[in-house]
């Protein structure tokens, strides 16, 4: 008999006709056949109705308290949903993170999966039972009451899916699936039919809230696959699987976290060890860092730009505050008006150009950008909170999201022509693991790399999108790009990475640049190399930027140039140390190694 998880979110449980409508999927599809097993969120607003209140006693409640607060929420609408489907003439028990097995680590409102003990839910169906099943909550090893962050129902979801073996995981939600960027801030967004796991990751950790980021690396890790759809309609939704919808469009989406906050540290010395200091006490206090850019003055100083949600502004700038006299910087200066727009896609790696597209985007649109930092499969760029809603409607008309691409699958043409790959091996391997423990699939050096710098780039709308297709032109393979925030001039600096053997024309390049725009002056040098570490969760596994910075700084590396995505972290370092270097990290992080 085939099982079914199905998740209903806050706005799918927001009334009595609300709850009575999901009690009445849950019985059909019981009815159907399916053994079933429901994931509920707090009704409506109530999280934040409860965040409210608690903020009404203190400033700073303690954590332990906050969570036994906040899973009060989803305990009302589990027994009101058994309730409903009792009055159906169904029968339904309503169990608490606790009653269902959900054991987590100990980090209050942040805290992660450790295990889920299947039995009692299994009993239960075996008796006929609908289970309903509270999201968000679990209990750490003493019974404290723990929430799994905002959006966390979500990963119960597709966590119990997992380790039931569920046949499909639907998440019942106020859209009837994934669009190409949030249909409330752009109408003309389009539903996709079907979406990869590795771009709904970045999707969702880049502001697409429609899905809480950890339930796809869980989804990713275990095949799950995932159906969002309406709770309000029977229509088909969006098919969230290993495969994207087309093999050749370089963008599949569009996202964008308008509250964002950029932090500038200057002064920092150019030596080797304090970046994996400043990290270190951020990722302590478990803020994931986004957009981490290092520019190098002449003076040996650097300053360090990064993001972060800017409800973490404040824990980080205690935290920088914590070593700043350490670190030997000279200041730290924030923005909290800024908002980062990005665009994502599974065939972006294998295209040029990409980037100057999405640049000219934004030049065309006015928008000036402050920060760039690219990856495998996305690129961000900062931009001023009051421009963010123009600078996300010009990229997604930019790589016409709106038109369904010319080779687009559905996901039934997608299931009929997969092969039977044999994943029950490595299925049963991750099973063994701590449910959430960091997943690492390779680290690997890449080397022949070259670096070109441009410093004194004028702060206006155009720039990039003038460089990059200027480059483009020239036929030179750019990987990854980084513009950083110069505290100091008002001026930024933009550093890329190449091919050893195009160092010379890229200098060429860049000089033709410099002289068009009045830039202070070029850079590049060649013997370098890249440093990847891939795997799953390597954004919100705040330790692994740390750790690697770690190893590098043991060996007295310097690094060069840094991008993080949920995929890969990327390191670029001298290349006579890079042998070394990646043996080392091959150690420390071995038991996460498949
Ligand atoms: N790319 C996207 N596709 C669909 N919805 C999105 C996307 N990005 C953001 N959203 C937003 O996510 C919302 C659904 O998430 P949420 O409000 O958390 O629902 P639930 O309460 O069901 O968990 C939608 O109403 C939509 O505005
Ligand atoms: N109630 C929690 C957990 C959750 O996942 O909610 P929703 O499914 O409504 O996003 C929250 O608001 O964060």
């Amino acid at each position: 008999m085939s099982l079914i998880v199905q998740k209903f979110g806050g706005t799918s449980v927001a009334d009595v006709e609300k709850i009575q409508s999901a009690a009445r999927k849950a019985i059909r599809a019981q009815r159907a056949g399916h053994r079933v097993v429901m994931v509920v969120s707090a009704m409506g607003k109530n999280t934040d109705t409860l965040l409210d209140l608690a903020s009404q006693i203190g400033d700073d409640p303690p954590a332990r308290e906050m969570d036994m607060l906040l899973s009060t929420g989803e305990q009302v609408s589990v027994a009101l949903v058994a309730m409903a489907i009792h009055s159906m003439d169904a029968k339904a028990v309503s169990l608490t993170g606790g009653q269902i097995g959900m054991k987590t680590d100990n980090s209050f409102s942040k805290a992660r999966i450790e295990s889920i003990s299947t039995e009692r839910i299994e009993r239960l169906l075996d008796d006929g039972n609908i289970v309903v099943a509270a999201g968000f909550q679990g209990v750490d090893d003493e019974l404290n009451i723990t929430t799994l962050g905002r959006g966390g129902s979500d990963t119960t979801a597709v966590a119990l899916a997992a380790v039931l073996g569920a046949d499909a995981c639907e998440i019942y939600t106020d859209v009837d699936g994934v669009y190409t960027t949030d249909p409330r801030k752009l109408p003309e967004a389009r539903r996709v039919e079907v979406v990869s796991y590795d771009e709904m990751l970045e999707l969702a950790s880049l502001g697409a809230g429609v899905m809480h980021s950890r339930s796809i690396e869980f989804a990713k890790k275990f095949g799950v696959p995932i159906h969002v759809r309406s709770s309000f309609s029977d229509t088909e939704g969006t098919m969230i699987v290993a495969e994207s919808e087309s093999t050749t469009q370089p963008v599949s989406g569009a996202a964008m976290t308008a509250e964002e906050a950029r932090i500038t540290v200057l002064g920092v010395p150019d030596v080797p060890g304090k970046s994996q200091q400043l990290f270190a006490a951020i990722a302590a206090c478990k803020v994931a860092i986004d957009m981490v850019v290092q520019n190098v003055g002449q003076s040996g100083k650097a300053d360090i730009s990064f993001t972060v949600p800017r409800g973490e502004l404040k824990t980080t700038l205690a935290a920088i505050d914590s070593v700043k006299v350490d670190l030997g910087a000279s200041g730290v200066t924030h923005d909290d008006k800024v908002s980062k727009v990005s665009v994502v896609g599974s065939n972006m790696a294998a295209q040029t150009g990409v980037a100057s597209q999405m640049f000219r985007a934004l030049a065309d649109a006015g928008v000036n950008i402050q920060m760039i930092t690219t990856s495998e499969i996305k690129i961000s760029a900062l931009v001023s909170k009051q421009q963010s809603a123009k600078a996300l409607q010009a990229v997604h008309a930019a790589f016409g999201l709106h038109q369904r691409p010319a080779d687009a699958k559905s996901w039934s043409q997608i299931k009929a022509e997969r092969g039977k790959a044999d994943v029950q091996t490595l299925v049963d391997r991750l099973r063994a693991d701590a449910l959430e423990a960091l997943t690492l699939t390779g680290i690997s050096m890449t080397d022949n790399q070259a670096r070109v710098t441009l410093h004194g780039v004028p702060d206006k709308p155009g720039i990039a999108a003038d460089m990059f297709e200027m480059i483009g032109k020239a036929e030179i393979f750019v990987d990854m790009i980084v513009q950083g925030y110069d505290g100091e001039d008002g001026s930024t600096s933009v550093s890329f990475t190449v091919r050893e053997s195009d160092l010379a024309a890229s200098l060429k390049v860049a000089q033709a640049i410099a002289k068009k725009h009045g830039m202070r002056d070029v850079q590049g040098a060649g013997g370098i190399a890249k440093i990847t570490v891939s795997g799953i969760g390597l954004r919100s596994h705040t330790s692994v930027a740390t750790l690697l910075f770690e190893c590098l700084a043991a060996d007295q590396t310097n690094v060069e140039m840094i991008n993080t995505s949920e995929l890969q972290v990327n390191a670029v370092i001298d290349a006579a140390k890079a042998n070394q270097a990646t043996e080392r990290i091959k150690k420390a992080f071995a038991d996460s190694l498949l």
